[in-house]
C-alpha cells in the first residue's frame, strides 16, 4: 500500500492521511504491522478487528439511527470513512439496504441535501464556469485509463420529485452504489457527477443554505453548449468511460440520447434502462398470461421520459414477435395530462406525436371538458392487456380502473412503476384485491409480499436497478463503444430467463437477494450481444469467466487482520 504521510509545518507527520482516503483507510482493521508501516503507530486503540467484525458494529450502529434518513446519512458517512467497509455492509444486506442507499430513501436525501451536508462527494459542474471541466475532473487524479463509468444528473426530472438542483449528485451516487453492490464495479473507477444548470423549485433558491446556483435553470442555446462540452470533456479525458444519464427531463433526455448516442458511449438510464427492465418483467408475464407479445394492446398512463421509453421497448418487441409496425404503434396508446394524446392537440411532445391516435378512433367515448378521454374510459374502451403507470400520479389507478382492466383480459398486465412510494399510482395489496388476484404486478420500489385468498403473491422490483448494473458491467468488460439496442434487449432476455413466473403468485422478475448473481448473468448476456453486434473492443474466449473475473469485492486486499 502507498504510503501518504501529511507533514506540518516543522515538516512533522500530522494526522496520517491514509486515515482520510476511504479507499486507503481500514480504521482499526489496520494490523499492527501496517500501523507501524504506515505511520499509524500510537493513532489508533490497540485492538485489531477483521473486516466482518467492523462489519458488524457498522451494521449495528445502524440499525440505531432513528429513521430511513438517518441511516442514509450514517452509511453515507461510512462511504467517505471506509469505501471498502460500507460496500461490505451493503452486499451482506443488499435487500434491507437497498432501500436505504437507493429508491425510496434516497429521494428523501436529494431533497434535504443541502441541509444535512456533510462533505462533497462526487464532482460538481457549474453552467455557469463550463471551462472549469476538464479542471474539475483533472483533480481526481485520474488517468485515461482509470474510469470505468461516469454517472451524470442535471436533477429536472429527479424519481418522482422534480426538480431537485444540486442535491440530485445523490441519484448518482446510489446509482453507482447500486452499480457496485449488484455488479462488482469498481467502485475506484467510477465518478458520480452534477451537472449544476440552476433550478426552477422557488423553495430551493429561496433558501439561504441551498448549495447550487441560485439561478433558475438554463436552457436553450448555454444548456446544450454545457451539456456538449461535458461529453467532450468526459469522453476525451476518460474514453473507456461508460457515460450513463439519470433523471434529466424530459425535454432533454431523449434529445441529448438521440443526438448523441452514435458519437459518445451513452446509457439513459430512465429511458432504455426503464424499458429494458420493463420489458423483461412484459416477457415473464407474457408466458403466464398466454398472450402473445404481438397481440398485446398497452396503455401508457404518463407519457414522459420513462413511459414513452418503456412503449417504444414494447412496441419494438410486438414487431419482432410479427407486428407490422405501424400496426404495433397503434397498440399503444399515450394519457398524459391532457387526457388520452390525440392528433392535433396544442402541446405534443415530438415523442409522443407517433403514438397520437386519430380522433375518429374516439368517436363516442366519454370525453372530458377539454374533449379528451379520461384514463378509465380509454381503459373500458380499449381493453388494454398491459397498463402502465410512469406519471407520478398517486393513486391514479384506482379500484374502477383496476376493475376495469380485469374486464376486458383474464390477466391484465398492471406496472404502477413511479418511485418513490409517494408516487406509485397503486399498491400492489390493491391491485391484486380488486382484481380478484388476476393481475400481474410490478412496481419500482420494493414491497413485501401480498396474501390474497390462500395465495401469497411476491410483487417483482420493476426497477432499472435490476437491469442497468449488469448492462454496465457487460458494457466495461467487452471495451464496448456503444450501448446497442441488441445488447438491451439481450439484458431484458437474461433477466426474465432467470424467473419462472408460471407459479401462481411467483414474481416476474428475480429478486433483489440475488441481484449479484443475475447481474453477472445479465452482463455475460451484455458482452455476448456487443460481439454478436461488433461494438466490443475486445471480445473474452469465455464471457461468463471474464464477467466473474471482473467483479470487484469488498475485501482488504493483502488479506487484512484475520
Ligand atoms: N421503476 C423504474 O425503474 C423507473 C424508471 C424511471 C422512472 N420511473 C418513475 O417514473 C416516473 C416518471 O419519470 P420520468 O422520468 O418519465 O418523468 P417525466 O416527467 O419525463 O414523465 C412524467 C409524465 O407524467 C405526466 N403526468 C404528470 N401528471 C400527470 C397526470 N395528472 N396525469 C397524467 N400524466 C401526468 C407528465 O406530464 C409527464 O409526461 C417517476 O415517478 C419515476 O420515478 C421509474
Ligand atoms: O432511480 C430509481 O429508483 C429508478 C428510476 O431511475 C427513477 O428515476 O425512478
Ligand atoms: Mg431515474
Amino acid at each position: 500500500m502507498e504510503i501518504i504521510v501529511t507533514r506540518n509545518s516543522k515538516g512533522s507527520p500530522v494526522t496520517p492521511s491514509v486515515l482520510a482516503d476511504p479507499f486507503g483507510n481500514r480504521g482499526v482493521g489496520f494490523t499492527q504491522a501496517e500501523r507501524d508501516g504506515l505511520g499509524l503507530t500510537g493513532r489508533l486503540p490497540s485492538a485489531v478487528l477483521t473486516l466482518e467484525q467492523q462489519a458488524e458494529r457498522a451494521y449495528q450502529q445502524m440499525l440505531e439511527q432513528e429513521d430511513d434518513l438517518a441511516k442514509n446519512v450514517y452509511l453515507e458517512q461510512l462511504h467517505d470513512r471506509n469505501e471498502i467497509l460500507y460496500y461490505k455492509v451493503l452486499t451482506d444486506h443488499l435487500v434491507e439496504l437497498l432501500p436505504i442507499v437507493y429508491d425510496p430513501t434516497v429521494g428523501e436525501a436529494i431533497e434535504k441535501y443541502s441541509h444535512e451536508y456533510r462533505r462533497p462527494r462526487g464532482v460538481f459542474l457549474s453552467v455557469d464556469r463550463p471551462d472549469d471541466i476538464g479542471k474539475a475532473f483533472a483533480t481526481l487524479g485520474l488517468g485515461p485509463q482509470d474510469v470505468d463509468l461516469i454517472v451524470c444528473t442535471d436533477a429536472e426530472e429527479i424519481l418522482g420529485i422534480g426538480d431537485q438542483g444540486v442535491g440530485g449528485i445523490q441519484i448518482a451516487v446510489g446509482k453507482l452504489a447500486v452499480y457496485t453492490a449488484a455488479a462488482g464495479i469498481d467502485p475506484r473507477r467510477v465518478v458520480a457527477v452534477s451537472l449544476d444548470v440552476g433550478t426552477d423549485r422557488e423553495a430551493l433558491l429561496k433558501d439561504p443554505l441551498y448549495l447550487g446556483n441560485r439561478h433558475t435553470r438554463v436552457r436553450g442555446a448555454d444548456y446544450d453548449a454545457f451539456i456538449e462540452k461535458y461529453l467532450r470533456t468526459a469522453s476525451s479525458m476518460f474514453p473507456g468511460a461508460l457515460l450513463h444519464f439519470e433523471d434529466f427531463g424530459p425535454g432533454n433526455a431523449r434529445r441529448i440520447l438521440e443526438k448523441y448516442g452514435d458519437t459518445y458511449r451513452i446509457f439513459n438510464d430512465d429511458m432504455q434502462g426503464t424499458g429494458a427492465i420493463t420489458l423483461a418483467a412484459v416477457l415473464s408475464a407474457v408466458e403466464v398470461s398466454g398472450v402473445p407479445m404481438r397481440d398485446q394492446k398497452l396503455v401508457v398512463f404518463g407519457a414522459g421520459t420513462a413511459g414513452v421509453g418503456i412503449a417504444d421497448e414494447l412496441r419494438d418487441a410486438m414487431v419482432r414477435d410479427g407486428t407490422q409496425p405501424g400496426d404495433a404503434t397503434a397498440q399503444v396508446w399515450l394519457v398524459d395530462k391532457q387526457g388520452l394524446l390525440t392528433r392535433g392537440m396544442a402541446d405534443l411532445r415530438d415523442f409522443q406525436r407517433p403514438y397520437a391516435r386519430d380522433p375518429a378512433d374516439t368517436a363516442g367515448w366519454a370525453t372530458g371538458k377539454d374533449g379528451a378521454a379520461s384514463l378509465l374510459e380509454t381503459v373500458r374502451r380499449v381493453r388494454p392487456t398491459i397498463l402502465l403507470g410512469t406519471s407520478t400520479v398517486h393513486g391514479a389507478f384506482t379500484r374502477e380502473v383496476v376493475e376495469a382492466m380485469a374486464e376486458g383480459t383474464e390477466r391484465p398486465i398492471i406496472f404502477p412503476i413511479s418511485n418513490p412510494t409517494s408516487r406509485i399510482e397503486a399498491m400492489p395489496q390493491d391491485v391484486i384485491t380488486w382484481s380478484r388476484g388476476k393481475a400481474l404486478v410490478a412496481v419500482g420500489i420494493p414491497v413485501p409480499p401480498v396474501e390474497y385468498d390462500g395465495t401469497t403473491y411476491r410483487i417483482a422490483q420493476a426497477n432499472n436497478a435490476l437491469l442497468y448494473p449488469g448492462v454496465g458491467l457487460g458494457t466495461i468488460v467487452s471495451g464496448a463503444e456503444r450501448v446497442t439496442a441488441g445488447m438491451l434487449l439481450a439484458a431484458a432476455q437474461a433477466v426474465a430467463g432467470q424467473v419462472d413466473a408460471t407459479h401462481p403468485g411467483a414474481s416476474l422478475l428475480p429478486p433483489v437477494a440475488d441481484l449479484r448473481e443475475s447481474s453477472a448473468n445479465t452482463a455475460t448476456a451484455v458482452v455476448r450481444a456487443a460481439i454478436d453486434e461488433a461494438v466490443a473492443t475486445t471480445a473474452p474466449a469465455d464471457p461468463a469467466q471474464a464477467v466473474r473475473a471482473a467483479m470487484w469485492e469488498p475485501v482488504y486486499a493483502g488479506g487484512g487482520a484475520s
